[in-house]
């Protein structure tokens, strides 16, 4: 069952068990093994950088995604996660055409502040995101003023987020110095057409 995180404004729910252990296993293997996992370049302080973590950039033919001042073509659906969209879709009443998958190989993987607020997501995009893999801490920090929330995302959790959590929050997955195993999260979004 999503619960909802308390966090001013956002429209956040979270799921700690979403998948069991035995599903998520079976995910994560098929996932880690059997994705074509690229690195993808970044613009950061106005340079181009290897991101810090594995990706891959999966749905349908017209859900080209850009950012970070590159255009991302989606690789095919494989049906595993095909299935999961669907899934998702009917749990959230959304429409998910894509899915970004991030590998965080161990602590030196993470993602920086930022909100998922492309334009082609539009204005209150709902996007989930599946955990898979070893635990890590994920934040979130109001855009204005000093709301701020920590929580830590286990392996098959389910994080949603919608209505104005993009516009008023950020997120990170900052790195770690900790010893941590492999870890993969999957958000689910959907991509208008431009123009
Ligand atoms: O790995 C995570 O939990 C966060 C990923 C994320 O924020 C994103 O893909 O936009
Ligand atoms: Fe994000």
């Amino acid at each position: 069952m999503l619960q909802p995180l308390d966090l001013p404004g956002a429209d956040v729910g979270f799921d700690a068990e979403w998948l069991s252990a035995a599903e998520a296993d079976a995910l994560f293997d098929s996932l880690h093994g059997g994705l074509s996992w690229e690195t993808h370049r970044i613009r950061l302080f106005g340079r181009e950088v290897d991101s810090p973590r594995r990706s891959v950039w999966i749905g349908d033919t017209e859900a080209v995604y850009r950012y970070s001042g590159t255009r991302f073509v989606p690789r095919p659906w494989t049906p595993e996660l095909r299935a999961l969209a669907s899934r998702l879709g009917t749990v959230t009443g959304a429409r998910f055409n894509s899915v970004l998958a991030n590998l965080y190989r161990d602590g030196r993987d993470g993602m920086g502040w930022h909100s998922d607020d492309e334009p082609e997501l539009g204005p209150r995009p709902v996007i989930a995101s599946l955990s898979l893999g070893a635990p890590r801490r994920f934040v979130f920090k109001a855009r204005t003023g000093d709301a701020r929330r920590a929580l830590t995302l286990p392996h098959g959790s389910l994080l949603l987020m919608a209505g104005d959590t993009q516009r008023l929050y950020r997120h990170a997955l900052p790195k770690t110095a900790r010893t941590v195993a492999p870890r993969i999260n999957l958000t689910f979004r959907c991509v208008l057409p431009r123009g």
